[in-house]
């Protein structure tokens, strides 16, 4: 049998700050293969960033500590791989696209000569992505990235794509950046991509635009994808598969059908209940009380327990483990059973 893709074993991160170490991330399980996406949700604070940047190593440490397991990619511990063989994995194995394209993407160049770095970089790792002959001179491989960043481009939707190599990145609005982005972080051919609120800042019909993208390149590229977001919309929309984050937990995961359809966790089941619909009325929005606690001095037990409804003495004993909920489908509440009988 073949290794998944990615896979994330009980993984525990700490970050210290003045205020002392936090336990961000709590033991972490994760199971990414070739052609899924994965949508990682949960509010502001719970790990989601964290899990992306711990994947892609990412991290400085200090402040990161990892306490505890392990992060395989298609076999492979990047916990435990020296620094280069980490460098390595990351330039031809993982591609990461980021929230704020402005930021991303450096004004005092032209786009194309920042796909072309990006693609020669990718190059010494995987030659087979320029379309030159083995031993080419500096200028051939030049010209042949830039060939291919023209490709990339066009690609990803840019009209005129060969034209707009020769803009800055101020002469594309913000959809088009986020675009060259994405063409950026698959121009070397990436087996994980892993994209940290790709469309939080884009219009809701260019945001539509790129998620097709997404999900057009995971066919063609054979990609496994971390789709990290807020948005259970987007979730439904474009992922095959959720994971949803509280505190530095995966309360609960599955397939996207059935965790939307059904969700079992309490805090999934409030996540749901604060999406306005076309049915919600005016006054009646149900929003979540209560904040995601201080990681430093996180609550005994399970983190969710203070602001959950449902929550017994039994619940501060100890860190739920994941139950069997459905198919494929966990929920880590001990209650989850129970709850399932009385929600049906
Ligand atoms: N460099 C750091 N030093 C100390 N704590 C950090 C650091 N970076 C993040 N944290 C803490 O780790 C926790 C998780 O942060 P993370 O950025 O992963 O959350 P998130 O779920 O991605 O939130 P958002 O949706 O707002 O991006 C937060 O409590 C945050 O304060």
């Amino acid at each position: 049998m073949t290794a998944p893709l990615l896979s994330i074993r009980d993984l525990h991160l700490s970050m210290s700050s003045y205020e002392g170490k936090a336990h961000v991330l709590n033991g972490i399980d994760l199971t990414v293969n070739r052609g899924e996406i994965w949508g990682l949700v949960g509010e502001s604070g719970c790990g989601k960033s964290l899990t992306g940047l711990s994947i892609s190593q990412l991290l400085p440490s200090p402040p990161a500590d990892y306490m505890a397991g392990e992060i395989m990619l298609e076999g492979r511990d990047m916990l435990k791989l020296p620094r280069p063989e980490v460098q390595k994995l990351r330039g031809n194995r993982i591609g990461m696209i980021f929230q704020d394209p402005t930021t991303n993407l450096n004004p005092a160049f032209r786009i194309g000569d920042q796909l072309v770095d990006v693609a020669l970089a990718a190059a010494r790792w995987k030659p087979d992505i320029l379309d030159c002959p083995a031993g080419a001179g500096k200028s051939e491989r030049k010209r042949a990235a830039r060939r291919l960043a023209g490709d990339m481009l066009e690609r990803v939707g840019i009209p005129d794509a060969g034209m707009r190599l020769d803009s800055y990145p101020h002469q594309f609005s913000g959809g088009m950046r986020q675009r060259v982005l994405i063409a950026m972080a698959l121009i070397g051919r990436p087996d994980l991509l892993i994209a940290d609120e790709p469309t939080t800042a884009l219009d809701v019909s260019v945001q539509a635009q790129i998620l097709k993208l997404l999900k057009g390149c995971v066919v063609d590229y054979d990609m496994g994808v971390i789709l990290i977001t807020h948005n259970l919309g987007v979730v439904a929309e474009t992922c095959s598969h959720v994971a949803v984050m509280y505190a530095g937990n995966i309360v609960e995961s599955g397939p996207v059908a059935a965790v939307i359809e059904q969700p079992e966790h309490p805090y999934t089941r409030a996540l749901m209940a604060s999406i306005p619909t076309r049915d919600t009325k005016r006054g009646m929005l149900r929003g979540l009380a209560g904040s995601v606690p201080n990681l430093t001095t996180p609550p005994p037990g399970c983190r969710f327990a203070p602001r959950c409804r449902h929550a017994t003495t039994a619940c501060m004993q100890g860190v739920p483990a994941p139950v069997r909920v459905g198919r494929d489908h966990t929920a880590a509440c001990i209650h989850a059973k129970e709850l399932e009988i009385a929600h049906v």
